[in-house]
């Protein structure tokens, strides 16, 4: 089936950008993404009429960031039940989508779970579509939930690493409310130091090669009124040098089992400069992001992308020539290296910021800890 794109009505969207939504109009239900591809430039939506259309979104980065991913996945799930596909070849390809969040394929196995303990209890098709649904709308709540509970964790430990106030915050990436059923994960620490005016500055990589730093954090940053400054990646060393940055919040992909972090790159460099300058470096994320079935770092998937991403840049209205259809910034037939993700050892990490508390100094048993609690805190 076809997607659609559908300029967005007037902005109602203060704090909490909707960054998708489930609908139900009379041709079937849809799932509504901000396409965040388009992003500063202009907010429009694309409507996924069915799994496949959502996982070329996914794999476009119309929607991206750990966490929405789990979401999108659980929905896409369910808007596979409910429009009569196969649920299992869907939750296949969705999960598939992108290797390295480990959130995407707990979303899709969530919702894929449900469907078939509906069915199971004899339940028809249109109940287990049901039931899949209930799972991605408790999926997104929840995470709305975490969102706002690792905003005080780590403001609370911001407090007492940083007890002067006035912080200065080196982040990298997009990890505001644009990935989140909330207000995200590492932004939204800072955006709560901002709204208790202990937010001096937000230093904000721009995050080459596909800028979600200059196109997204600037963006929400702008948004929320916060003190902002952007800065090329490479420019961070020198940021370190001059000693402006008080902490560095990041977010994470997947943490394995030793507390491994899988970040955006250029993360990793940023935790060897942040430990030569004495400066904490703090991932913030929620324990659906640890996986326990990955032992270490070297275990991790790191997803490569295509070359054309580092070879070409992309700009609406200019006319197209490279292989990406973007404007060629090197020799045609380059090679180029295309990691998504980094991976920073555990001993790197000051803390890991989760929503059900801080793990510092970071080791797997205690990570082990945190989530059996986690466990816990979920069945009861
Ligand atoms: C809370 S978001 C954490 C990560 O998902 C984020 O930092 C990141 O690396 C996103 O990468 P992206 O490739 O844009 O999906």
């Amino acid at each position: 089936m076809a997607d659609q794109h559908a300029q967005s009505g007037e902005d109602k969207r203060p704090t909490g950008i909707p960054v998708l939504r489930w609908e139900e109009p009379p041709e079937g239900p849809v799932l509504v993404l901000l396409d965040q591809t388009r992003l500063p430039a202009e907010e429009v939506e694309l409507v996924c009429t069915d799994a496949p259309v959502l996982v070329e979104a996914i794999r476009s980065l119309a929607v991206r960031g750990a966490p929405v991913l789990g979401i999108a996945g659980a929905y896409g799930v369910a808007l596979a039940a409910a429009r009569g596909f196969d649920v299992d070849d869907a939750a296949t390809a969705l999960a598939g989508a992108r290797p390295t969040a480990v959130n995407l394929s707990v979303g899709v196995r969530r919702a894929q779970a449900a469907y078939h303990t509906a069915l199971a209890a004899g339940g028809g098709a249109e109940e287990a579509a049901g039931a899949a649904l209930a799972a991605a709308r408790q999926l997104h709540r929840e995470d709305a939930e975490a969102s706002a509970r690792m905003a005080g964790h780590g403001l609370a430990l911001l407090d007492e690493l940083l007890p002067g106030g006035g912080h200065r915050v080196l982040t990298h990436c997009n990890t505001g409310a644009l990935v989140s059923g909330g207000e995200g994960t590492a932004f939204a620490v800072a955006l709560a130091a901002h709204r208790q005016g202990r937010l001096r500055r937000l230093w904000v990589d721009e995050t080459r090669p596909l800028l979600q730093g200059a196109r997204l954090t600037a963006y929400e940053a702008a948004r929320n009124d916060m003190a902002y400054t952007l800065l090329t990646d490479n420019a961070a060393g020198s940021l370190f040098a001059a000693g402006e940055v008080d902490a560095v919040l990041i977010g994470a992909d997947r943490i394995a089992a030793d507390g491994s972090v899988a970040n955006k790159v250029g993360s990793y460099p940023l935790a060897v400069l942040a430990r030569y300058h004495h400066v904490p470096f703090i991932v913030v994320a929620p324990v659906t992001t640890v996986d326990a079935d990955t032992p270490d770092g070297a275990a991790i998937e790191v997803e490569q992308r295509p070359g054309f991403e580092v070879t070409e840049v992309t700009a609406p209205q200019v006319p197209v020539a490279g292989a990406g259809g973007g404007i060629p910034v090197a020799p045609l037939g380059t090679q180029a290296y295309n990691p998504a993700f980094d991976v920073t050892p555990p001993e790197l990490v000051t803390a890991i910021v989760t929503e059900e508390g801080v793990v510092s100094p970071v080791t797997g048993e205690a990570l082990a800890e945190l989530c059996a609690r986690s466990r816990q805190v979920t069945i009861s």
